[in-house]
């Protein structure tokens, strides 16, 4: 079996992904590639599985970094463990090499993303394992950031160490499926989050929409922010449903929580200035209602004017910010935009099964200006479960329709 899924090998130059290159190594990290053959052993995939646990513990706190997990094995046993905790502070495999101490001589360390070789703001992790002497290394998914790129990989070869890459392959993408987006596309991943009725509206003809689904899938929706770095919300949201966008959760991430207004026309006392347990940054355009900025800044909200107010500009300024993934929760006029303009790539439509009719009802997204089924943007790797008494239907855009 050929185990070598090394970047490097698909292009000599990747410091900038371009369309072209961007297949190959959407490939090299287990992407968009036809199912492979499981790699490795069920203990391999167990203690993967565990790498896993292990780096859902920073859920929503790493970015612009990768949520990753580490484990070593002696002769059967754990022997240490760890996990990236947030950026700057040290990789998953130099916690796992410190809890192990010398009992890293001679074992087999597992990670869920290729140990990287470059000096950032942490020191190569290809070094540290190669100073602890492990004899093998297990690798989850081969990192895409271009500075790492299949040379950690070739650097432990080199140094005589046996490694396996691909194990539990695709869970370990699916992990870090923001990091890697952002990372090709220079773009945070953008998700689109709505709840509807069965007869596709997100609230009555007089605006009502608490609440479409049960209580189930309103907390799934509290861990699912909990896990992004940023909410985006219009003004429109602000003014009709004066929203908290909290997570709900003590101990959970709390994300940054974004309202896009061209003219700051907003209530004065919405619950998101109002509550100061989670951050909250409006952009706006330049020199927009100067006396409902300052009044913004006074309760702690941040504001940050930029030149033209578009989905895409936000999302270019939110990458600049070092977020990986931004959650929309928009209505339907900013989601159609949102789409329109590729700053969405990942639906996740909470279906209710309450009819509520209206003929004009908002819908989850305005208009896209198609006129035929044939423009239907269909997604792909649909799944579905069912939550609490609603289903939870989701899906990706196709790259080539949606890509930056
Ligand atoms: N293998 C691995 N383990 C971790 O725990 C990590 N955080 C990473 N991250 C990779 O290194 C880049 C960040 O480096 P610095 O934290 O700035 O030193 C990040 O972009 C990943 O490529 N890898
Ligand atoms: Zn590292």
């Amino acid at each position: 079996m050929d185990n070598s899924p090394v970047v490097a090998q698909a292009d000599a130059s990747l410091a900038n992904y371009t369309q072209e290159n961007i297949h190959l190594v959407e490939s090299a990290v287990g992407l968009n590639s036809p199912p492979k053959e499981k790699i490795g052993s069920d203990f391999d995939s167990r203690m993967m599985l565990r790498c896993l646990e292990l780096a859902r513990r920073a859920l929503g706190r790493t970015s612009p970094n990768p949520l990753v997990g580490a484990v070593i094995v002696k002769d059967g046993e754990i022997v240490g463990e760890g996990f990236h905790p947030r950026a700057g502070e040290p990789h998953a495999e130099v916690f796992a090499l410190r809890a192990a101490g010398d009992r890293a001589r001679g074992a087999t360390i597992y990670v869920s993303l290729e140990p990287c070789n470059h000096y950032g703001r942490t020191p190569p992790c290809s070094e540290g394992l190669i100073q602890a002497g492990v004899a093998k290394v297990v690798v989850g998914m081969v990192d895409p950031n271009p500075l790492v790129a299949g040379g950690g990989i070739a650097r432990l070869r080199a140094a005589g160490i046996e490694v396996l890459v691909g194990v539990e392959e695709e869970a370990c993408h699916q992990l870090n499926e923001a990091f890697v987006h952002r990372i090709l596309y220079k773009r945070p991943l953008g998700i689109l989050k709505y709840a509807m009725t069965l007869d596709g509206k997100i609230a009555t003809t007089s605006g009502h929409s608490a609440w479409v689904t049960s209580q189930e899938a309103r907390s799934e929706v509290h861990q699912l922010r909990a896990a992004c770095d940023a909410i985006i919300v219009g003004g429109n949201t602000v003014r009709q449903d004066n929203p908290y966008l909290t997570t709900r959760q003590v101990e959970a991430h709390k994300p940054l929580r974004v309202v896009m207004s061209r003219h700051l026309n907003l209530p004065e006392n919405a619950h998101l200035w109002q509550t100061a347990d989670a951050p909250t940054l409006v952009l706006t355009e330049k020199g927009a209602n100067p006396d409902f900025q300052e009044l913004l800044l006074k309760q702690g909200v941040e504001v940050v004017e930029l030149t033209s107010l578009t989905p895409d500009k936000a999302m270019a300024y939110l990458y600049e910010r070092g977020f990986c993934s931004v959650l929309w929760e928009c209505g339907g006029t900013l989601a159609a935009s949102a789409i329109a303009q590729g700053a969405v790539q990942k639906v996740l439509a909470f279906i209710a099964p309450k009819i509520i009719g209206g003929s004009i009802a908002p819908t989850p997204v305005g208009d896209l200006g198609f006129t035929t089924m044939t423009e239907a943007l269909s997604l792909e790797r649909v799944r579905w479960r069912v939550v609490g008494s609603d289903c939870l239907v989701e899906g990706y855009f196709p790259k080539k329709a949606n890509s930056q």
